[in-house]
């Protein structure tokens, strides 16, 4: 079949028309596009990101053994009620925050829902749509994310709820024969579909393709394999009609293994990471929030800041989704007891405003931080 057809016209020359296929049958109509690309706009606008705090019941419970806390349901509210009930002036530095299930639904301790105290202050609701990884078999143990059948219904009940966006999240380990293509190609698919429900429901998809830090790889070994995994995706969501303007990506930066010898300055993550966007992200795309795969907190600062001085072309707002890199102090300042209130909020204020600032690309080091600020905060297999 040929790719275009003649048209010819009254005594006028001929016209050359493509001929469109899905452009027939609309995803969208201009109405929720422009919902969509209001509100993803809104959450990275002048230097604003996203508050990670969508700890499952389980990754949460690791997060509190830490502190010798125990994982009941009460000490996860208390402890998310502090981060939401800090100061207005929080809505400076964070544009959303995304919940898990359970906490949509929590309330502080005067009975307000949190969503309505976070949408008081002008930031937007979002929610944890992946329900974990699965293994994908004949692999090297690798994995492919659960929660598609159902999402449809889910995020039309999410959205009554309260919620704008969603965020689901894809991981790819750099390993023997990992990322495999099998790998590769059945996340992005997974992430695609799941971006397209995501829209048709209103909400504005974060399009998570993490590739995890475990191994001992060099910063190039993560470049490239972060530039093959970013192209299947951008490829599946064209493919699944995704309306770029209306997603969010959140990726790793590229860095090095964790084990690996080799360290590298943030001007050269900076570098091989804006690269590796460039190469592969269209700029349709409005923003793009890191996640902290479990560098420190002043690291994943650092390493913002350096991104957005980075003097490559970037069409799109390089910002923070992070969620061990802005909760670890505060997480260690609170400890489990009411009496630390002010100190956990002032730490949770310190390191969104720090990130903030890096997002504009204007942080500057004091050299004064407290030690949890410079503790690694990795985690070996975050797969969960
Ligand atoms: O790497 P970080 O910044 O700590 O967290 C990134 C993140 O996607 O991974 C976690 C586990 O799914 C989520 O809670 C969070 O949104």
């Amino acid at each position: 079949m040929s790719s275009s057809r003649t048209l010819a016209s009254k005594g006028a020359a001929s016209i050359v028309r493509p001929v469109t296929m899905a452009h027939q049958f609309p995803a969208l109509t201009s109405e929720q596009k422009k919902a969509l690309s209001e509100t993803a706009r809104r959450i990275v606008a002048n230097g604003k990101g996203i508050l990670a705090a969508d700890e499952s019941v389980g990754t949460m419970g690791n997060r509190l053994q830490r502190i010798k806390v125990e994982n009941t349901e009460e000490n996860r509210r208390q402890f998310r009620e502090l981060l939401f009930t800090v100061d207005s002036s929080i809505s400076q530095s964070i544009g959303g925050v995304i919940l898990f299930h359970e906490t949509l639904y929590q309330k502080d301790g005067q009975g307000k829902l949190f969503r309505d105290i976070l949408k008081e202050k002008g930031i937007v609701v979002g929610i944890k749509l992946d329900q974990g990884v699965a293994p994908l078999a004949g692999t090297n143990k690798e994995t492919t994310v659960q929660g598609l059948d159902g999402l449809s219904e889910r995020c039309a009940q999410y959205k009554k709820d309260g919620a704008d966006f969603g965020k689901w999240r894809a991981v790819l380990k750099i390993d023997n024969q990992c990322p495999s293509h099998l790998a590769i190609q059945e996340n992005a698919n997974t992430l695609a579909r799941y971006a397209s429900i995501c829209q048709q429901n209103g909400l504005v998809p974060i399009v998570e393709p993490e590739v995890i830090p475990d191994g001992s790889h060099d910063m190039e070994h993560c470049q490239y394999v972060t530039e093959k995994v970013l192209a299947a995706v951008y490829k599946a969501l064209n493919d699944h009609h995704v309306y770029l303007e209306g997603t969010l990506l959140k990726p790793n930066m590229v860095t090095a293994g964790h084990a690996c010898t080799k360290k590298y300055t943030p001007e050269q993550v900076a570098m091989a990471t804006v690269t590796a966007l460039h190469r592969t992200v269209p700029a349709a795309v409005p923003g793009i929030c890191f996640l902290s795969g479990g560098m420190s907190e002043e690291d994943a600062t650092l390493n913002l800041n350096a991104i957005n001085l980075c003097p490559l072309p970037k069409p799109w707002k390089l910002s923070f989704s992070y969620g061990r890199a802005l909760q670890a102090s505060a997480l260690a300042a609170w400890g489990g007891k009411a009496e630390n209130k002010k100190a956990t909020q002032e730490a949770f204020m310190k390191r969104a405003l720090a990130n903030s600032q890096a997002a504009k690309g204007q942080y500057v080091h004091m050299g004064s931080s407290g030690s949890a600020s410079t503790q690694s905060l990795f985690t070996a297999s975050y797969t969960y």
